[in-house]
């Protein structure tokens, strides 16, 4: 492989603003790629994948290359540095590289490997939580699965198109998937491609969607016809689901606490011909009250951790703390006894996170089937997803029936 020095300088950028000034991988990645026009697929590719690697290895690769934050410019070359030598990469004769201790490199990540925090590149508090609360064997298999590569999967948006069809359609666009019996709207890219500029994308025959959150709306029994409300909706990509599940017909409320989200969810569900979709901002109790006892299904798709789905976001290993996991939880207690008051007797309600930590999972529905309003529900089913166990997202879902 060749280093080019526009795209390695575009890396290094990059990298600077999410080290130095706290800003998301993926916004500043994608804001990176629309800098220069002629930056080819590959390019782009090389761009995206390797910050993402850098981030997602930032603890051992900052460790070996001996620099701390904040990084200055010449630092994080050095950090890249670091990337190419153990990817076995020459780096080119720029004066950035001069004087790279190849070797030296090579040994501190030998020694380094031998500890899980610099091996899985992990803060010290996210290492002990995860033994806390998985046992170190799941731990260590769980993180270490966490650290791979995210497959590209799609959902096929059975409003307007069948698995088959789109299946046909992407290999006319040179996009070849693969199917899988567990997971029956998804298409699993064979090779990473940027999907969002295929027609079938622009026609709203698909959305991109993990395999495991894609088991999430099925679990909530849904019929055409329903009453749901979707309570944490955010831009909709289970709402979306709900709505390709009530094949248009019925009514689906979809709530957040932020608007914007609301309203890119609105222009998803335009793209994707679902029809039955209202959204709702969340700026005060009445919205909820207002619902109280209404709904056939409820899915609280509740903020969390984000501990399942570092595979996509590398660097929340950096910003979150523990403090966040802390109050996360109590939010999500307090989500679970005002939203579950939507859901009419007899009807089904889905607690689901995209954490693996028990203490937001089942612990998390055990406490609440011990107050005064969750004694109102019995417990039908959950599902602990792992990564480690699937190779796709590490996810929680719970199904509860209101039986008073
Ligand atoms: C896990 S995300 C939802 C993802 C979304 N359901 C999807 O499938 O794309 C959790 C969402 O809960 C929202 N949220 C946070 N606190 C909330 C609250 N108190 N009430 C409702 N929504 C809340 C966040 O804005 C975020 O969009």
């Amino acid at each position: 492989m060749i280093l080019h020095r526009n795209l390695v300088f575009a890396v290094v950028d990059t990298l600077h603003l999410i080290f130095n000034e706290e800003r998301y991988a993926d916004k500043e990645i994608s804001l990176t790629l629309k800098r220069d026009k002629r930056w080819g697929a590959r390019d782009r590719n090389f761009i995206a994948e390797t910050t993402y690697e850098i981030v997602r290895w930032k603890r051992l690769y900052t460790s070996i290359a001996e620099v701390k934050a904040p990084f200055s410019r010449e630092e994080l070359f050095k950090v890249f540095a670091v990337w190419a030598t153990l990817k076995g990469i020459k780096l080119p004769e720029w004066p950035q590289f001069e004087n790279t201790p190849t070797r030296r490199i090579k040994g501190k990540f030998d020694t380094l490997s031998k500890e899980r925090v610099y091996r899985e590149s992990i803060p010290n508090w996210l290492d002990e939580l995860g033994v806390k609360e998985l046992g170190e064997k799941k731990w260590e298999k769980e993180i270490e699965a966490q650290n791979q590569q995210a497959d590209v999967i799609l959902r096929v948006n059975t409003l307007k198109i069948t698995v088959p069809q789109l299946k046909k359609a992407l290999e006319q666009e040179a996009i070849y998937t693969k199917t899988s019996k567990k997971y029956p709207s998804a298409l699993i890219l064979e090779k990473r491609a940027n999907v969002f500029q295929t027609q079938a994308f622009k026609k709203g025959y698909f959305e991109v969607q993990d395999a495991s959150s894609q088991l999430v709306a099925p679990f909530l029994e849904i019929e055409p016809g329903m009453r749901i409300v979707d309570t944490c909706a955010g831009a909709g990509g289970k709402t979306l689901h709900l709505a390709a599940l009530s094949e248009n017909k019925g009514q689906i409320i979809a709530l957040d606490i932020y608007a914007g989200k609301l309203r890119e969810l609105k222009r998803r569900a335009k793209r994707a011909g679902a029809h039955n979709v209202e959204t709702r901002h969340i700026d005060s109790t009445k919205v909820i009250k207002k619902l109280h006892n209404s709904a056939d299904r409820v899915l609280i798709d509740a903020p969390c951790s984000g501990l399942g789905v570092l595979k996509r976001n590398p660097d929340s290993k950096w910003k979150l703390t523990e403090e966040f996991v802390e109050n996360i939880k109590k939010t999500q207690a307090e989500i679970l006894e005002l939203y579950s008051k939507i859901l009419r007797k007899d009807g089904l309600l889905v607690y689901a996170t995209c954490s693996v930590l028990p203490s937001e999972n089942f612990l998390q529905i055990e406490k609440f089937l011990t107050t005064e309003q969750g004694k109102k529900f019995k417990f039908i089913k959950d599902q602990s997803i792992l990564a480690s166990e699937t190779g796709f997202d590490g996810f929680y879902m719970a199904l509860l029936k209101r039986v008073e």
